[in-house]
């Protein structure tokens, strides 16, 4: 790739909306969190660690995620992790972030929600304060747990609702359809929360159907194998619906053997509404920046895919239609140059 492009991708505005604030958790902090908290890991180094990060598909990861987020104790913790975040995205000129986060992961090992989401959210806000980046959180649930799991975080999560805007479902996806959780989906619905799901990663395409037409939701999540049902891709295309991709998390986790093989030109090809997101960075290999420059290097996109991808990102987001206006007239100012 051109060094031109690759600047243009760098320093283009963009918005993040696929990143689980757990999956950002690099292994010095997972290390230094431990010693802080007198957590002791199954491994006795960041290195050994490090090479642990050898995944064959998506489960195998979601152990090792699990076990990081181990270390994750106090309000503090959870506000050291999403600051660290923040700042490689700001740095990535990460305009706006949609954050998820798992509580379930941290209320089954006794840490209050609360602890949870204001170390979150207080890192959202200094980020806000100090660098003009906005932000919002999505609760996620576990979907190898239970209905009655998700009910009892969602009640647990009330009390928090000016924190959060939306929920979405996250964890194991063969196994675990969309419909599972109909009558909790329908229920934050209610709530006026926003609704995402990851469908269509190891999952068929037929979950990314159930997960519009039962929970009703707004974006899915990766979404990559609905070009295996024609009508479905047509129909993504046509409602505009979102899917919020994540090249490096794909290869990582064995949806494509290789980068060159990702789907993500084909997606735009078929006239798609697509943004391109880390998902686990600290676990995947790069931030949001290095998703863009491994896919613009290897599949033959140029300045125009980098510029709709961009915009897209705030069309995408959950923003106020003054603020996605706003920020895509700074796209188009960018490229103007
Ligand atoms: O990519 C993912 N898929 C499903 N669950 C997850 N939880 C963190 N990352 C992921
Ligand atoms: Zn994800």
């Amino acid at each position: 790739m051109d060094a031109s492009l690759r600047q243009l991708l760098e320093k283009m505005p963009k918005a993040e909306l696929h990143m689980h604030i757990e999956g950002s958790l690099e292994p010095e902090l997972i290390f230094a969190l431990a010693e802080r908290n007198g957590v002791t890991l199954k491994y006795s180094s960041v290195d050994e660690l490090r090479r642990a990060y050898a995944f064959t598909d998506l489960q195998s990861f979601l152990d090792i995620y699990y076990a990081g987020a181990s270390v994750l104790l106090k309000e503090q913790d959870f506000y050291d992790m999403t600051r660290a975040y923040l700042g490689r995205a700001h740095a990535d000129n990460v305009r706006h972030a949609e954050l998820f986060f798992d509580p379930q992961t941290h209320t089954e090992r006794g840490v209050d929600f609360g602890t949870v989401i204001s170390g979150i959210h207080r890192a959202l806000q200094d980020a806000a304060t100090e660098w003009g980046m906005s932000g919002a959180l999505i609760m996620c649930f576990l979907r190898h747990l239970s209905e009655e799991d998700a009910f009892a975080t969602l009640e647990q999560a009330l009390p928090y609702r000016d924190k959060f805007i939306g929920v979405g479902l996250d964890s194991s996806e063969r196994g675990h359809p969309p419909e599972k959780f109909a009558r909790v989906f329908a229920r934050c619905r209610e709530l006026g929360l926003r609704l995402v799901a990851h469908a269509g990663e190891e999952g068929p395409p037929e979950y990314i159907r159930t997960a519009l037409d039962v929970l009703k939701v707004e974006r899915i999540d990766h979404g990559v194998r609905c070009l295996e049902d024609a009508e479905l891709t047509q129909r993504l295309a046509r409602d505009k619906v979102p899917l919020t991709v994540c090249p490096l998390s794909n290869v990582k986790l064995r949806v494509f053997d290789r980068a060159a093989d990702h789907n993500l030109q084909r997606l735009l090809d078929a006239g798609l509404t697509v943004t391109i997101n880390s998902d686990d960075p600290a676990y995947f290999g790069g931030y949001v920046n290095d998703n863009f420059t491994e896919m613009f290097s290897v599949l033959p996109l140029d300045q125009r895919h980098a510029r709709q991808l961009a915009r897209d990102s705030f069309a995408a987001s959950f923003l106020p239609e003054q603020d996605k206006r706003r920020l895509m007239a700074e796209v188009d100012a960018f490229f103007a140059q």
